[in-house]
């Protein structure tokens, strides 16, 4: 066993060495290439798995192999070249249910729909930030036993906007039943038939970026610019005179081109890439000691990202987002496409939309900025092979 360093966990055995592992994480996605045979997926080492850990993971983690199917998988995104990989997923999704739902208005004006999510693998509330009228969540809108009208609007299960005195929550059934359209129908908006794919953002929370103003990261700025994206204006088929096709649509400073679906920000309590708050400030001090972001992971005998992104397969779907229509993805993460797209390709990602940090951007002027965040974002490049280009 290899001597680990003092500020290691004692609790915890490691499984393997902490180097970095060569990994999927460790390349970009057209270097895949993914004939790997059962036999060469055996050698392949366990990896250090955190015990902070909580959900399981669907992409294709060498560990847990026993629980996990085997499928084909392909890709198309961002103009990639198609490849094909056998990637190893959990058999099944986790089940999740909307809890509640409720308005969150802004001093922009902008309105969106927090989502609180529950769910059969852990006990936190994964949220999802829902843009747009036409995104509505199945299991909130389900029926519950014994439940009035009151309850369901206390629960968020309504359509249209509260007031005082309202006592009917028009449930979405009913209006769809009335307008004559199925289950495609949005119900509330329009047809989702008639929209392009929605903007999705999979975020994992972090306290010290979100919260604390912290510069060692750009996850603030990028949880603020996802919402931007989201609450520029709703083009319709009215005002839209045409579609672009992506790569002739400007990134980030536009509005897409075709009427979309929406805009849903799926926020994971996945705090620390998965380690959690406590054991990522003690990477902290690994990185001002010279260690580098996923070093100091390894350090701490935890994996360099023990994330899982399961749970948004399922709210994605959840929220309807699933099936042929797609979801365009932001993220420089070629790992989280692969992963949301879940075992059974039940979510397609037609896109991948990158996020460009704003310093480079504006050449320094706004966004993060500093010594912290220029090596954490050339390790998220060298090392997590993060993409930040739409290519
Ligand atoms: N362990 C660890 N986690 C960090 C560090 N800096 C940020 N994080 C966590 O990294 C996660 C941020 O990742 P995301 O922004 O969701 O996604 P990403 O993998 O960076 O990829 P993008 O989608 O391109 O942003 C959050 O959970 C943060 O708390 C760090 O130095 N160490």
């Amino acid at each position: 066993m290899p001597d680990f360093p003092a500020h290691a966990s004692p609790a915890f055995t490691p499984a393997a060495s902490p180097r970095p592992r060569p990994q999927a994480r460790d390349r970009g996605i057209s270097d895949l290439h993914l004939t790997k045979d059962e036999d060469q997926l055996v050698q392949v080492p366990p990896p250090l798995v955190s015990p902070a850990f909580t959900p399981p993971r669907t992409p294709e983690t060498e560990g847990q192999r026993h629980d996990r199917a085997s499928h084909p998988h392909k890709h198309s995104v961002g103009g990639e070249a198609e490849v094909t990989e056998r990637a190893q997923f959990l058999a099944e999704l986790p089940e999740v249910t909307c809890e509640v739902r409720a308005r969150i208005p802004t001093t922009t004006g902008t309105e969106m729909w927090l989502h609180l999510y529950h769910n059969n693998v852990d006990d936190k509330e994964h949220l999802a930030i829902v843009f747009g009228p036409n995104i509505r969540s199945k299991s909130l809108d389900r029926q519950r036993p014994g439940e009035s009208e009151r309850d369901r609007m206390i629960r968020g299960a309504y359509t249209g906007t509260l007031y005082p005195g309202r006592t009917s929550s028009r449930r979405v059934d009913a209006i769809r039943r009335d307008a004559g359209v199925g289950e495609e129908g949005a119900g509330v908006g329009m047809e989702k038939k008639d929209l392009g794919p929605p903007l999705v953002r999979i975020h994992s929370e972090c306290y010290t970026g979100e919260t604390v103003w912290s510069a060692r990261c750009d996850c603030g700025e990028q949880l603020d610019e996802a919402a931007r994206l989201m609450s520029l204006p709703w083009p319709t088929p009215s005002n839209t005179p045409g579609s672009a096709s992506p790569s002739q649509r400007p990134l980030f400073d536009d509005p897409p081109a075709m009427p979309s679906c929406g805009g849903v920000i799926i926020y994971l309590r996945q705090e620390g890439r998965g380690i959690g708050l406590l054991s990522k400030l003690k990477a902290y001090n690994l990185q001002d000691l010279g260690h580098d972001t996923m070093e100091a992971n390894l350090l701490l005998r935890h994996p360099g990202d023990a994330r899982s992104y399961g749970l948004a397969t399922s709210m994605l779907l959840d929220l309807g987002l699933g099936g042929d229509m797609g979801i365009r993805l932001l993220t420089n993460n070629p790992e989280k496409v692969r992963a949301v797209e879940g075992p059974g390709r039940e979510v397609n990602v037609v896109e991948r939309v990158p996020m460009i940090p704003l310093a480079w951007r504006t050449g320094g002027k706004e966004g993060v900025h500093g010594p912290e965040v220029e090596k954490y974002i050339s390790t998220k490049i060298e090392k997590f092979k993060h993409m930040f280009s739409s290519g």
